[in-house]
């Protein structure tokens, strides 16, 4: 779907979606317990598939208005009768995958075409070595992939630049292992973050997690158990990263972003990006608001090894502030939907910004010429549409951009609210 945004000036009141991150684990942990009720969950293209995937291990995840009901399969997970298409979501594959690797059987994974292009490759020798087996069916470390179980559990040497999401993988599943897991990096953890907002998920499960020297350990032998049997789903801070984006380049009154309560998201830190740019923001913590307004903003150098999904959207405030913004510790955001650090350097170039790809930074060069509309291509991956509709705000005339729909990975009402704050928005 082409959706085309004009030049606009935004303003009034936003609500962030819940956070595909917290509700991706939420989920999976409830299917780990006998069940729970997963309030305020997202509901989007990814985090259904982690719905199948809990339905495919014997649990059933139903829709109950905004909740999703979980009954859990406990700690052992039944062999899948079919297929588990995890669609485009690299987290559900990750996830899912240690789930699988606890069944006494095989499970097989797959994917879409994006999702069959990224890395696998730790994941299934960590498998192999907790007393598994898991290959892909191409050699390739990419799926599809062929996971037999159970695990024992035990230690295992893994590097940690290539996703976080494999160290979340074995903490959640190495909680019902017999000896429970070990993790030793063997390189810098990129994305920590995120590992973070899974001990917080654990600990809501009343499950034991640490984070060691080189690494993390959870001891086996635990039981997944929510208090009260409900877990609360926050606000998604990459999903918010966008409207704030928006209301900093093309506000003309203030926007508010509702649903912005403090949690272990990483992406929290747009709001210093925002500020370090010379942006007027103000973040109301305890009602979980943040307020932005329309500044000239100037470049800055800001690293992203612990927030890879904010880098379209710092790209884009880059596009549009005075002088260079330099995006480092870059190189795990090729691994992505997309690689999204060509990705944004080639489709800004078209808005005519001035952009340098180098293998693990970008280099934008704001400023010295206004961006024009263009046509642009979204190249299937929700983050870059999101990114280069707010560059439309700011481009003169009208941008297309080319497959809106992929919005509904994380986002699925993202034109509705940027057409509510007075975008001019046309799909
Ligand atoms: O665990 C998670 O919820 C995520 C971890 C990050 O990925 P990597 O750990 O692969 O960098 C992030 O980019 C992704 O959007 C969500
Ligand atoms: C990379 C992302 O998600 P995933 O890894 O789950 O596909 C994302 O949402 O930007």
């Amino acid at each position: 779907m082409d959706v085309t945004v004009g030049n606009s000036r935004v303003s009034g009141t936003a609500r962030a979606p819940p956070s595909k991150s917290y509700t991706h684990r939420a989920l999976l942990a409830a299917g780990y317990a006998g069940g729970a009720l997963v309030r305020n969950p997202l509901v989007s293209a990814d985090t259904k598939a982690t719905a199948r995937a809990v339905d495919h291990f014997g649990g059933d995840a139903e829709r109950v208005q905004a909740d999703w009901e979980i009954t859990g399969f406990g700690g052992a997970p039944d062999v899948p009768a079919d297929v588990i298409d995890c669609a485009n979501s690299g987290t559900t594959m990750r996830l899912v995958s240690g789930a699988a690797a606890l069944a006494d059987g095989t499970t097989v994974l797959t994917g879409d075409r994006s999702l069959r292009s990224r890395p696998q490759g730790p994941l299934l020798d960590a498998i192999a070595d907790l007393g598994g087996s898991a290959r892909s069916t191409r050699g390739n470390g990419q799926a599809p992939l062929i996971v037999d179980g159970p695990i024992e559990g035990g230690h295992v040497e893994m590097p940690g630049d290539v996703s976080s999401q494999f160290v979340t993988s074995l903490l959640m599943a190495g909680a019902l292992t017999d000896e429970g897991v070990e993790i030793e990096l063997t390189t810098e953890l990129k994305s920590a973050p995120y590992v973070d907002i899974t001990l917080d998920v654990l600990e809501s499960f009343g499950v034991t997690a640490e984070e060691r020297e080189n690494g993390y350990r959870v001891p086996g032998g635990q039981t997944y158990e929510p208090a009260d049997g409900e877990y609360a789903v926050p606000g998604d801070f990459s999903s918010a990263s966008y409207l704030l984006a928006a209301g900093a380049l093309a506000g003309g009154e203030e926007v508010v972003v509702e649903g912005a309560h403090p949690s272990e998201q990483g992406d929290a830190a747009i709001v210093d990006v925002l500020r370090q740019m010379g942006a007027d923001v103000e973040w109301r913590q305890d009602d979980g608001e943040i307020v932005v307004g329309r500044s000239d903003l100037d470049g800055i150098t800001v690293g992203v090894a612990d927030t890879p999904d904010l880098l379209p959207t710092i790209a884009v405030l880059g596009a549009a502030a005075e002088g260079t913004t330099t995006i480092t510790d870059a190189e795990h955001v090729r691994y992505k939907e997309t690689d999204r650090v060509s990705a944004m350097a080639e489709e800004l170039a078209k808005l005519g910004a001035a952009v340098e790809e180098r293998q693990d930074e970008l280099v934008v060069h704001g400023g010295d010429s206004d961006l024009s509309g263009a046509r642009v291509d979204g190249r299937g991956d929700h983050r870059i549409v999101m990114a280069l509709s707010v560059a439309a705000l700011v481009a003169d005339g009208e941008t297309t951009i080319e497959g809106g729909e992929h919005v509904d990975v994380s986002f699925p009402d993202f034109f509705d609210a940027l057409g509510d704050l007075g975008a001019a928005v046309e799909r």
